[in-house]
């Protein structure tokens, strides 16, 4: 069928009061981001409902891309015809056939918002619903949850028709709860808990630290291009790489073995501190799940933010591995985190990490390192690029992705 529009259901933000303006302009923003290839639409928020015009694109591309953006509900290819019941009969009509399977039930649903249309919602409901019964061989009317609704809204400027409602991505407008910093890693986590963040409403700015020539190029590839799958979420996102080399030898050489970890992280902190306020971030967000690994009990998280006095969010703390691991499938993430790059932190990490970190021991042991000459050394090697969807880091590094498969 040839759809001409989408009907956008917005999703939790009709619930905000006052700050609903500020949601639906968010969300035409993004779905004009989402969509900025397809010139010709034309996008227009109202109060209960979003409409794409599509004049001629084809619907399946835009279903694609909406399917992605924080802040839908859910949405309906639809059809305009005029103010005029026996266009709206045919196309029904075509449109029931479409998709109808013997013993398949229907209902019509009418809405109005034109109220000076010659008939009411249910005079349109049961002269459609008649006029389907008449021409569709086999089907039958159910009231209560039937196989489909054939929807109709009478407005100003036409009677628009549909009947698929395609489930959306939820959550809230990307931006809407305004700007964080995502530690992203190569790892499985750290992109899971950047998208949950992402679904809340959060600007998401992935920093990322590498360790040449301890890591290579390979492993900073594949940051970004993790970077690349998040940033279909919402259109584009800065990508920062912070120089951590020197920091990871300085450790090594200075702290005791069993507090290596612990000193590499508060320095990481301290670095995501500094940028988060430089950039105007409000938050830190991490991919740690409680009592995965030494880093991650509750003693070393004392340990470690005890460098910053933001908030530091981490999505996925709760879950088990198969749950994170479940969610890095459904967004793409999985297969990319799992290529065998090493992290600059499994290089230098201790064979047997201190668990339970004490908080002085892990501040007098830092004051053993250069603390601010390090952090300015860092922050003056910081690298910004802007990231958007469909882009290929890993490519360029082709070659050496087929020999280690
Ligand atoms: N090189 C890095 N750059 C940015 N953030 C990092 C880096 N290494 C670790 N982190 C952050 O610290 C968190 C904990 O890292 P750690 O290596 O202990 O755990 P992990 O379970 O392997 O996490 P992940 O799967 O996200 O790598 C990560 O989720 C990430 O947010």
């Amino acid at each position: 069928m040839q759809y001409t529009e989408i009907m956008v259901r917005y999703g939790e933000l009709s619930t905000k009061g006052k700050n609903r303006r500020n949601f639906i302009d968010s969300l035409g923003r993004n779905v004009r981001k989402a969509l900025h290839d397809f010139p010709t639409l034309k996008v227009h928020a109202d109060r209960d409902r979003m409409h794409i015009s599509l004049n001629d694109e084809p619907a399946t591309d835009v279903i694609e891309r909406l399917k992605l953006v924080f802040g839908i509900q859910n949405f309906s290819p639809s059809i305009r015809v005029a103010q005029d019941m026996d266009e709206v009969y045919a196309t029904a009509i075509e449109m029931m056939k479409a998709q109808f399977k013997p013993g398949m039930t229907f209902k019509v649903n009418t809405r109005r918002s034109d109220h000076h249309f010659e008939y009411d919602t249910n005079e349109i409901n049961d002269m459609l619903g008649g006029k389907i019964l008449e021409n569709v061989d086999g089907i039958k009317v159910q009231m209560k949850q039937p196989d489909v609704i054939i929807r109709v809204e009478v407005r100003m400027n036409g009677i628009f028709l549909s009947s698929e409602t395609i489930q959306g991505a939820g959550g809230l407008p990307v931006g809407t709860a305004g700007k964080g910093m995502l530690m992203l890693s190569g790892g499985i986590d750290s992109p899971v808990a950047g998208y949950l963040g992402m679904k809340r409403g959060v600007d998401m700015e992935m920093v990322h630290f590498f360790s040449p020539p301890y890591t290579s190029e390979q492993a900073l590839a594949k940051a970004k291009q993790l970077a690349s799958t998040l940033a279909s979420y919402s259109g584009s996102v800065k990508f920062i790489q912070i120089p951590f080399t020197e920091i990871q030898e300085e450790i090594k050489e200075k702290v005791p073995e069993g507090y290596l970890m612990t000193v590499q992280r508060r320095l990481m902190m301290r670095l995501m501190d500094a940028v988060t306020r430089d950039r105007h971030g409000k938050a830190i967000f991490n991919g740690e799940s409680l009592g995965q690994v030494a880093s991650q009990t509750m003693d070393s998280m004392i340990a470690i933010n005890d460098v910053t006095t933001l908030p530091v969010l981490r999505p996925v703390i709760s879950m088990d591995k198969t749950e994170i691991i479940k969610i890095a499938e459904n967004i793409d993430t999985y297969n990319l985190s799992i290529m065998p790059f090493e992290d600059c932190c499994t290089i230098f990490a201790p064979p047997a990490p201190k668990t339970h970190p004490k908080l002085d021991r892990s501040r007098s042991y830092e004051e053993r390192i250069d603390v601010e000459g390090l952090m300015q050394r860092a922050l003056d090697g910081i690298k910004i690029s802007e990231i958007k969807p469909g882009e290929d880091y890993m490519n360029a590094q082709a070659d050496v992705f087929a020999e280690l498969l």
